[in-house]
């Protein structure tokens, strides 16, 4: 039997989920509203109750021809002739379970929970029938964090699995839901490499009306745009930089909020900047306020600067709202490289759910990039990397977070969204010279990513610019004479030019932008 995988429910029986309703009407509404798989998970009910229920359900899943699995009890399948098992990694093993069923019901689909490469290696190469990958975000339908993977652990396990010519359909789990769905989807795709579907728990079975959330669900997995080098711009876009001024005055039209979680030593100058570019800032740490604050429209910077255990906890609060409020997230992994501690909440931070921009200098892309010497402090250290390596790095690491543009910071910038990737030549050394001019241009790139979220690309481009041919024209006032003057002058002018980009254009005519050419 061919299983579709688009939309896999698992169902829970807790009173926290189901609550009083019941559970074959809520999964018979999700059939109906699009799910496509169901598993009967429940870890509580004796064995009688269990092959009851069981057989209820599928009395309705064979009626709308959608296959029921049992997650770990194979004796129930075996009892009510399921169409297959789901088995987690405590469980009885793959092969055990094989046996087993190799008589009582040998077309038996037999799934199993993933969350390594390895784990994921060995049950396609033992012959499971599927994966479920997970667990993706922090959910209380799961307690156990440890196994977090975010979208980054889902496509490396993908892309080793294809990679090892292993085709075994997959699918991720934990926290999956509407706000989520396309993020999750889109971030996890790497080239050809991409997920078969999602399972979700709460986000159908907790829904007021479960056939509504499934539908809603299977309409934003059909409209996910496919994501491959023709539908990236075209080169003519990229250095015709005649959209720069329209994109900045829609952000000052827009005044969008700008929350940062931002490092305390620039604080004051990050809302300057904002404020100065037209978004409307709040500098708030506290990762419970987060939810009500994505529910206003705008974007968040989580910027690790300051890092501490507090404050990491607050960064996962904070991106988990803003990932459910489905609005974008920057993360600035300031000098991620520079101790053991900072090397872990970046794997936190990595984990905790999606970015759409990463923005770094050199050191904190390459810790990233998993290739990087001792970062000795904040800033950017002499590099031994000639222009095109680096390149690569900022390309691969965008392509490894699909669906993210990456930005690598320093006398020449890098921009990538793993598909295209430019090089910026703006700016003036006096930037390099105060601190935070790196964490002021994540406050002004976020501030354009909540106004202009269908090309994240041109969104960080246009912020750029912004900011780096700002600067060049501080420099140029008579009363400079050194980065203090400079930075007062700085601001100056990005707010002149933020009030009238449209009507002295003359200023992008500055912009020095080249696509970045493999064959050369
Ligand atoms: N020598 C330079 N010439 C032109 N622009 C520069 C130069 N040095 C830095 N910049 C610009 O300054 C901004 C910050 O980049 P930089 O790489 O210094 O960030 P950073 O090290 O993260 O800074 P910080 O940690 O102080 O926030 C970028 O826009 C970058 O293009
Ligand atoms: C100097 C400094 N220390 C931690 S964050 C920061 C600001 C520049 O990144």
């Amino acid at each position: 039997m061919a299983v579709d995988y688009t939309l896999y429910l698992v169902t829970d029986s807790t009173p926290e989920i189901l609550g009083d309703r019941c559970l074959a009407d809520v999964v018979e509404s999700g059939i109906k509203g699009g799910v496509t798989v169901v598993q009967y998970r429940n870890k509580t009910a004796d064995t009688a109750e269990l092959v009851r229920e069981a057989s209820t359900l599928h009395e309705i899943t064979r009626r709308h021809g959608v296959p029921l699995i049992i997650n770990d009890r194979i004796d129930v399948a075996i009892a009510i002739g399921a169409e297959g098992v789901h088995v987690g990694q405590d469980d009885m093993d793959l092969q055990a379970v094989q046996r087993i069923l190799r008589t009582s019901l040998p077309n038996a689909i037999i799934g199993v929970s993933t969350s390594s490469v390895e784990e994921a290696l060995t049950a396609a190469r033992n012959g499971a029938t599927y994966l479920g990958i997970g667990t993706v975000f922090a959910t209380s339908t799961k307690k156990d964090t440890k196994s977090i993977i975010g979208a980054i652990g889902v496509q490396k396990i993908l892309t080793e699995l294809r990679s090892n010519s292993l085709n075994t359909p997959c699918v991720c789990i934990g926290g999956v839901n509407a706000s989520n769905v396309q993020q999750i989807l889109r971030q996890s795709r790497h080239d050809d490499v991409a997920l078969d579907g999602v399972a979700v728990v709460s986000a159908i079975m907790a829904a007021p009306n479960p056939s509504e959330a499934s539908q809603n669900l299977r309409n934003l997995i059909a409209a996910l745009p496919a994501i491959s080098r023709t539908q990236s711009l075209g080169l003519m876009q990229i250095t015709n930089l005649s959209f720069v001024p329209d994109y900045i005055a829609a952000v000052v039209q827009r005044k969008p909020l700008c929350h940062n979680m931002i490092n305390t030593v620039v604080q004051t100058m990050a809302a300057n900047m904002a404020i100065a570019i037209g978004g409307s800032p709040i500098m708030s740490g506290n990762g419970a306020e987060a939810a009500d604050l994505a529910k206003l429209g705008g974007s968040l910077v989580i910027n690790m600067g300051t890092v501490t255990p507090d404050s990491l906890d607050q960064y996962v609060k904070a991106i988990s709202a803003y990932n459910a409020a489905g609005n974008p997230v920057l993360l600035d992994p300031v000098g991620c490289g520079a101790t053991e501690l900072r090397k872990e909440a970046l794997q936190t931070v990595l984990t905790a759910g999606l970015f759409d921009v990463i923005k770094g200098n050199e050191g904190e892309i390459a810790t990233i990039a998993g290739t990087s010497a001792q970062q000795h402090g904040v800033d950017s250290a002499p590099s031994n990397l000639t222009l095109r390596q680096k390149a690569i790095m900022v390309e691969e690491v965008a392509k490894r977070c699909g669906g993210c543009v990456v930005v690598m910071s320093g006398a020449v910038d890098i921009v990538s969204d793993g598909y295209q990737t430019v090089f910026v030549r703006n700016g003036h050394e006096y930037m390099g010279l105060v601190t935070g001019s790196g964490c002021c241009l994540g406050t002004v790139i976020a501030a354009f990513l909540a106004v202009h979220r269908e090309n994240k690309l041109l969104a960080t481009l246009a912020a750029l610019l912004l900011y780096e041919i700002a600067a060049e024209q501080a420099t140029t006032k008579e009363a400079i004479r050194g980065p203090g003057s400079f930075l007062p002058a700085w601001i100056d002018t990005l707010y002149q030019i933020a009030q009238s980009p449209e009507s002295d254009q003359s200023w992008i005519k500055g912009g020095k932008v080249e696509v970045f050419q493999h064959s050369r």
